[in-house]
């Protein structure tokens, strides 16, 4: 990643992001922040934090994609935020886990002013952590609902979520999204954040480069004694390096050429098929 690229990615985005949500910041009872359970503390943005404090608005945490990641480190993170008194849950979108149960959490914050009306909530997140997956399921869990077609757009690539104003996702109880769901563009200051964000598909291919990516993705597979990674491939060794595994990996499928194959890698990765995995570690939290 080099500094134009950190700077074209950054700014613009931010400041339209943050605008969206001041302007709205008073019409939400309750936010709720989704990450990628993968990269739990990388995929925080400090500047919403600010804003959520500065305003005094409450939020929940949500873990989505729980059946991605390492589960344990998920469940020990939970653990050590609640003993702090932060709200969080893990989810899985794609599998419709724990979305019941986050409704009722949000339904522990509804004050007098919102009794008859229903809770008002907003969903916050970096791109492609699950924000349109989350909106279109908890309408699903919604008898009442969940005959209507979906209404977020869910894709693999960064940045698709549209507009969607106002919708009921639940009847009982009775619960608003408000407006757009608000993308927050991550601020990366250290390359690390940027190679784990770009795996787990938070930012664009192009601004970090996919060498790198495999090579720190090897890197922490092999530090988590992984196995699976390889053994999927027929591979009988373990590689020591992005290159290495790249290449075992193309002779094996006998890939027109080296972009085929980082792109077959990297796409195996971002859907669990190499493993559960979380990249960043507990100790962050200390
Ligand atoms: N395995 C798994 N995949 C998920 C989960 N939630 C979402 N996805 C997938 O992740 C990708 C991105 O999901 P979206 O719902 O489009 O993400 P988004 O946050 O709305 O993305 P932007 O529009 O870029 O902000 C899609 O391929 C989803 O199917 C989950 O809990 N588990």
């Amino acid at each position: 990643m080099n500094n134009s690229d950190k700077i074209s990615w950054y700014p613009g985005h931010m400041k339209r992001a943050m605008e969206h949500l001041e302007k709205r910041i008073s019409d939400v009872q309750l936010f709720l922040e989704l990450r990628d359970a993968r990269v739990p503390f990388s995929s925080k943005n400090y500047h919403f934090d600010n804003l959520m404090q500065a305003h005094n608005k409450e939020k929940i945490i949500i873990f989505n994609k729980f059946d991605l990641c390492n589960q344990d480190i998920t469940n020990k993170i939970i653990e050590k935020y609640k003993k702090v008194g932060i709200q969080c849950i893990a989810t899985s979108a794609r599998e419709r886990l724990n979305l019941r149960e986050l409704i009722m959490m949000t339904n522990t914050y509804k004050s007098a002013k919102f009794a008859t009306v229903g809770m008002w909530l907003m969903i916050c997140g970096m791109p492609n952590v699950g924000k349109s997956t989350i909106i279109n399921q908890l309408r699903q869990t919604t008898p009442k609902l969940n005959k209507r077609k979906a209404i977020a757009k869910s894709t693999a690539s960064p940045c698709t979520t549209k507009n969607v104003a106002g919708i009921k996702i639940c009847d009982e109880p009775l619960a608003y999204l408000v407006d757009t769901p608000g993308v927050m563009i991550p601020n990366i200051t250290e390359e690390e954040q940027g190679l784990k964000l770009g795996l787990v598909g938070c930012i664009k291919d192009k601004i970090v480069t996919k060498e790198r990516m495999l090579d720190y993705l090897v890197r922490e597979m092999n530090q988590q004694q992984m196995e699976k990674y390889y053994k999927i491939y027929g591979l009988n060794e373990r590689p020591k390096t992005g290159g290495q595994y790249m290449l075992a990996v193309r002779e094996r499928y006998n890939h027109y050429n080296y972009e085929t194959t980082i792109d077959f890698i990297l796409n195996g990765f971002r859907i669990g098929k190499l493993g559960n995995i979380t990249l960043d570690s507990v100790e962050l939290l200390n």
